[in-house]
């Protein structure tokens, strides 16, 4: 089923042929080497024109040092001296593993080129490599991730967070939109409001129709609470908005299915059956808006760590990226897994292929 859908839509970017920015992220953590070992994948590079964003300096460094591990094989790295680079060099020494002032100050560098590039017409989408947050910080940049930065740049002021990940079990996808990302959970029950989730479930609504041609969505929300609210015995949000909400929303757009306020720890059965293929997918909804951070993305990478990617969904181009971050622990040894890389290309490929 996938090998099918991936032929499709190779026939249909023939002549697209996206151009993609792709900046390595943070020089500390494992995202050359996943951009390498994804850039080896001839299946991959041959539907796109791909520059990479980075220190060629460091990629040469990266690549003789991964060519030194214990399991290192020629075919999954592509040499850096057959990339296409832009080169920004690293303007202090970079500790393998350790996310400092200086790597994040690359990785925002890095970010910040391709966006430009982007924004000014060079490239059609850009695929991003983990950053770490924090080392942006140490950097003096504070922002909660790239998504926010890649919004400002752009100068949208609505703008989601959007898992995609397609089931190697039953082709099935599960597509899961966060309506609050990287704030404290405390802050959480606060930051939701009707206006909010209305603004996340525009976004949803015509991502699903302009990116996966799905006109009629079946959407299903999530409680906030135990049992969402157990009708206020456990939580009162849903009382409050959240079900009022709904019916407004329901109302608003006939042409969809909303189903909610789903009980939490409910919710994530179903995908899980359609992953699997226990169930017929189409008992499944085309996509899930969860409240909060965890709340979506402890099922997404349960079910599809090695391939979900992340999107942005309101900027004026299109972004992608891995699921995973920058993976300290792993940097240098030469075992991070590229898949979810590979998927966020092809995500891009495909998508901008759709527009
Ligand atoms: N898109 C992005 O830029 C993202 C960035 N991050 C950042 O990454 C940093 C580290 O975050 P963590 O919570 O530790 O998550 P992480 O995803 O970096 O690592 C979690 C665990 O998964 C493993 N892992 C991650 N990617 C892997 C891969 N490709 N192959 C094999 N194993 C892999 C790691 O070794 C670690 O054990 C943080 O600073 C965070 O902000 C986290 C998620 C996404
Ligand atoms: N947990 C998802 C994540 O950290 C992605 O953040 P961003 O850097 O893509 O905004």
């Amino acid at each position: 089923m996938y090998s099918l859908e991936r032929s499709h839509l190779a026939t249909s970017s023939k002549t697209i042929r996206p151009r993609l920015a792709v900046p390595v992220g943070d020089p500390a953590g494992i995202g050359s080497e996943v951009v390498l070992k994804a850039l080896a994948d001839t299946e991959i590079t041959q539907d796109c024109d791909i520059t990479v964003i980075g220190s060629r300096s460091h990629l040469n460094e990266t690549y003789q040092h991964l060519q030194n591990q214990p399991n290192f094989t020629a075919q999954n790295y592509v040499n850096p001296n057959e990339l296409p680079i832009k080169d920004i060099d690293l303007q202090s020494h970079i500790t393998i593993g350790t996310g400092n002032a200086g790597s994040g100050e690359a990785s925002f560098t890095y970010l910040e080129n391709a966006i430009a590039r982007t924004l000014a017409g060079e490239f059609d989408g850009i695929v991003t490599a983990p950053i770490a947050k924090s080392a942006w910080k140490a950097a003096g940049y504070n922002y909660p991730g790239q998504t926010e930065l890649l919004a400002q740049k752009a100068g949208v002021e609505k703008f989601g967070m959007l898992f995609f990940g397609k089931s190697p079990h039953s082709a099935w996808t599960l597509r899961t939109l966060l309506a609050t990302t990287h704030i404290p959970l405390r802050q959480v029950a606060d930051a939701l409001t009707p206006q909010l989730m209305t603004a996340k479930l525009d976004l949803l609504v015509e991502c699903l129709e302009r990116d996966f041609g799905i006109k009629q969505p079946r959407i299903a929300i999530a409680g906030l609470n135990p049992h969402s609210g157990e009708q206020g015995q456990l939580g009162t949000e849903e009382q409050d908005w959240l079900i009022p909400w709904l019916e407004q929303e329901r109302d608003r757009r006939p042409q969809a299915i909303l189903d909610g306020p789903i009980p939490p720890d409910t919710m994530w059965v179903k995908p899980s059956q359609a992953w699997y293929g226990a169930i017929d997918p189409t008992k499944a909804h085309d996509a899930y808006l969860a409240l909060y951070h965890d709340q979506g993305l402890i099922p997404v990478k349960q079910l599809a760590f090695d391939r979900a990617v992340n999107t942005s969904i309101g900027l004026p181009f299109i972004r992608t990226s891995p699921d995973h971050g920058t993976a300290f622990d792993i940097a240098g040894l030469g075992i991070a897994d590229p898949s979810s890389m590979k998927a966020a290309i092809q995500l891009a490929i495909e998508m901008v292929a759709r527009r």
